[in-house]
């Protein structure tokens, strides 16, 4: 019960989307820090003897009043809109600035600006491009000089101006090291992003393979028995219908041995691309082996199964396939067609459409014959 009341108030918090709460988790983090370090600055300026002023608070509430701004942009989804949806570099340059300021207010407590400043510059590391982060620091190193500068004429025996140069100096060496750190953790992501690229690449064109016929471009057998497994439990569900039929070219044989093996490839094709034209959006024609092709007619019954077979049994009969040199080749096809039978297998509906094949070519070729 208290954990689903935690689980709302997260999503509440972060919303649902996983991009979102990633930006949005990493904001929060920054605004915790934020706090951490507000908290840390009153504490400094009290144990330095200083006042909580009208400028330590007014620093206190644009400091806050910033990182909520960051949150909110994010959260309404505004910042989608921006180039980099997480607003990361703001968010630093932001916090930078901050950073600046309150070391200008910090007293005997602005050392421990330095780390906290390392941190700031780290939350770069998971999203900035190198060039970016190294923007950033130098901007950090810039204005922390210039605050130091200032306090060190304004309020010499606060801010020492030996320590002032000495603070400069850790901090001229610690940025660029930063700086360095984040351009090789952009080139790992970046070099990580290519790989996943690559991969995702790779897995569809695999996909393609293993459900692919390479000829005709046209579901393999395979894919096939899968796409015919589906609709029998789907039929089972619903009590639908589905047809099958077995589809071979005639006298195939011929155009190999007139043309050559090149030239039936060509009229695979042809036919494949024709019998896709002429079939439903919703059916299905795979290459079964050879020249046999198979079609799933789903949630069809046999009238209207009939009339889609003969349609693309008039559109082959009617290509003409350039073979090359001039020469033309027509083709016929012949097809067995079927509906399938409650309580009947597949194995058993793929026989008795591989029957009525044969009966259509017995009866002469380029038929259909249902049963
Ligand atoms: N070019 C080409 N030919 C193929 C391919 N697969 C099968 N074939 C050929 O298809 C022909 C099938 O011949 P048969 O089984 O005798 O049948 P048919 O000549 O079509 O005669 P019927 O089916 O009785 O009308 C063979 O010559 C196979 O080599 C292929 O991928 N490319």
């Amino acid at each position: 019960m208290a954990t689903s009341h935690l689980r709302r108030l997260i999503d509440l918090w972060l919303g649902t989307d996983s991009a979102q709460r990633l930006r949005l988790r990493q904001t929060s983090l920054a605004m915790l820090l934020m706090v951490l370090s507000v908290a840390m600055l009153h504490y400094g300026v009290r144990i330095g003897g200083g006042e909580s002023g009208l400028l330590l608070w007014g620093w206190t509430v644009c400091s806050l009043g910033g990182m909520a701004v960051f949150y909110a942009a994010i959260r309404s989804g505004w910042s989608l809109r921006a180039g980099d949806p997480s607003l990361t570099g703001a968010q630093i340059a932001f916090a930078i600035c901050a950073a600046a300021l309150g070391y200008a207010q910090a007293g005997p407590m602005r050392g421990a600006c330095f780390p906290v400043l390392t941190l700031i510059l780290m939350f770069g590391m998971f999203q900035l491009r190198a060039r970016s982060a190294f923007g950033l620091s130098v901007f950090a190193l810039g204005l922390f000089a210039l605050v130091m500068g200032v306090m060190a004429v304004v309020q010499p025996v606060a801010y020492p101006p030996a320590v002032e140069i000495g603070h400069f100096l850790m901090l001229a060496c610690m940025l660029p090291a930063v700086a360095v750190l984040t351009a090789r953790l952009s080139r790992i992501r970046r070099r990580l992003s290519d790989q996943r690229e690559e991969l995702a690449r790779a897995l569809a064109q695999l996909q393609a393979i293993a459900t692919r016929d390479e000829l005709t471009g046209l579901p393999n057998r395979r894919q096939m028995q899968a796409l015919m497994d589906q609709e029998l439990l789907r039929s089972q569900r619903h009590g639908y219908e589905f047809c099958i039929a077995i589809a071979d070219l005639d006298h195939f044989k011929h155009v190999n041995d007139q043309h050559g093996h090149a030239a039936g490839d060509l009229v695979l094709r042809a036919f494949a691309q024709a019998s896709q034209g002429a079939l439903r959006a919703t059916d299905v024609i795979a290459r079964w082996g050879g020249e046999e092709f198979l079609v799933l007619l789903p949630d069809t019954a046999m009238p209207l199964a009939l009339a889609g077979m003969e349609r693309l049994r008039e559109r082959v009969a009617e290509l003409r396939t350039d073979v090359g040199g001039g020469a033309q080749v027509a083709i016929t096809v012949s097809i067995g067609l079927t509906g399938h039978h409650r309580g009947d297998t597949l194995a058993q509906t793929l026989e008795r459409a591989d029957r009525l094949l044969y009966q259509a070519k017995d009866g002469g070729r380029n038929k259909t014959a249902i049963g």
